[in-house]
């Protein structure tokens, strides 16, 4: 799909840029001694510098949230004129996470300890925190204070609880979509799933297969799995019920619409992204928990002091409709401003990346509660 710019994107879109941060100290205890974060904005901060919109983006996503490029950007229907992220009013930030592979410091960068090599097996290990630190640093750099709103979806939902914990003075309203304040045990068990086929692949290697073609199996394989958790049974059985590609093939060779669906899927990851990236990452979910060195969880979500609204998809199977539920309302038992919303849709967890109009307006009717200083409730 290519995007046409129907708007004057260019003026106001910084294009990628990059960042020096320097060392960085992990949550694990190791540091990363030069790190670079890599970011596009849209829109201009303004004179109070109180306009500031972070987008956190999941699992395989990137900074390019939109822009004037032929590649659209993955919430590109989302920002423009008149859209719930409009740059003629907000400064909006999106940046690749710690550990990622598409700019950002991660296990494909080189390693100053060995010569410029990359770290492949030596890049520790990262958390969800250590992903909003690098973030918070980025802020700073841009002279921004306090955030209007950080909002995301599935891995940019933990980043936005997180920051509404970790920075609590510097988040005025957050929206975490599809996520978690600590990972469920089911979304641990498909993460370790998707570990072992990347681990299993003999081409990982240990992870030290840069120079190789690496373990595209794998990586294959771990995409597919995902695939299956990000879509809903009334999605996939509308589009490939039983249906196979070729009618007549004998039974032994038949391959169903879904395989071949899946097929596409994984091959079309392993072309945009590293699975040493990839292990790092879905690590870093499963170690969230919003509660780690707090008290727990009740005593982090005290810590909360903006307005929140959580959203879940009422077809997710991976973040199910009923634990988004709970987690607003765990954090509104605490006293908290939040709000809870559900996207009707059939395409499962990765609704918030395709419901657009939805979307949109939630966000929309959510800055206007806070705006309006209703009590959010
Ligand atoms: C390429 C990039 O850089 S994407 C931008 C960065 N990535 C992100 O931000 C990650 C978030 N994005 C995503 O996860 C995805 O892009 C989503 C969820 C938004 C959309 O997923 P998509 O894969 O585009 O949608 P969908 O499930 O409809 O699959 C369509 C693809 O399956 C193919 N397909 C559909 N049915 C079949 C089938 N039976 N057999 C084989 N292939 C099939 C289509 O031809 C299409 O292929 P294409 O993507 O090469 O054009
Ligand atoms: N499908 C999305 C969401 C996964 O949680 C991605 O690949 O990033």
């Amino acid at each position: 799909m290519n995007h046409t710019a129907t708007w004057d994107e260019t003026a106001i879109w910084s294009g990628r840029q990059t960042l020096a941060l320097g060392r960085v100290q992990l949550e694990a205890g190791e540091t990363l001694p030069e790190v670079e974060v890599a970011y596009e904005t849209f829109g201009r901060l303004n004179a109070a510098k109180d306009n500031a919109v972070l987008i956190c983006h999941a699992l395989t996503g990137d900074a390019h949230a939109g822009g004037p490029t032929e590649e659209p950007g993955w919430w590109q229907p989302l920002i423009g004129p008149g859209k719930a992220l409009d740059p003629e009013r907000w400064y909006i930030i999106c940046s690749n996470v710690l550990g990622g592979c598409n700019g950002t410091t991660g296990p494909q960068s080189p390693d100053p300890a060995q010569d410029g090599r990359p770290y492949g097996s030596r890049f520790p290990l990262i958390t969800i925190r250590d992903m909003v630190n690098v973030q918070r640093q980025l802020v700073d750099a841009l002279c921004i204070g306090e955030l209007a709103l950080v909002l995301g979806g599935s891995m940019g939902g933990l980043q936005v609880i997180e920051w509404a914990v970790s920075y609590p003075e510097r988040v005025r309203a957050c929206i975490p979509m599809a996520a978690s304040g600590q990972l469920s045990a089911l979304a641990i068990a498909y993460n370790e799933a998707m570990r072992s086929a990347i681990e299993s692949d003999p081409a990982f290697a240990g992870g030290d297969y840069y120079g190789t073609a690496g373990p595209v199996n794998g990586l294959a394989l771990a995409r597919k799995i995902g695939m299956i958790t990000y879509r809903s049974f009334s999605l996939f059985q509308s589009r490939f019920g039983h249906e196979t590609s070729a009618a007549d093939a004998p039974l032994g060779h038949t391959k169903f619409q879904i395989e071949t669906y899946l097929d596409h899927q994984g091959a079309k990851l392993v072309n945009r992204f590293d699975a040493n990236s990839y292990l790092r990452l879905i690590r870093a979910m499963d170690l969230h928990d919003i509660g780690r060195g707090r008290g727990g969880v009740e005593a982090a979500i005290q810590r909360i002091q903006s307005d929140l609204l959580w959203v879940g998809i009422d077809s997710d199977r991976l973040y199910p409709a009923e634990e988004q539920r709970a987690w607003a309302e765990r954090i509104l038992a605490q006293g908290k401003r939040a709000l809870y919303r559900e996207i009707a849709s059939e395409h499962g967890h990765d609704a918030f990346l395709l419901e657009f109009d939805q979307i949109n307006d939630i966000i929309i009717d959510f800055v206007g509660r806070v705006e309006g200083n209703t009590d959010g409730r």
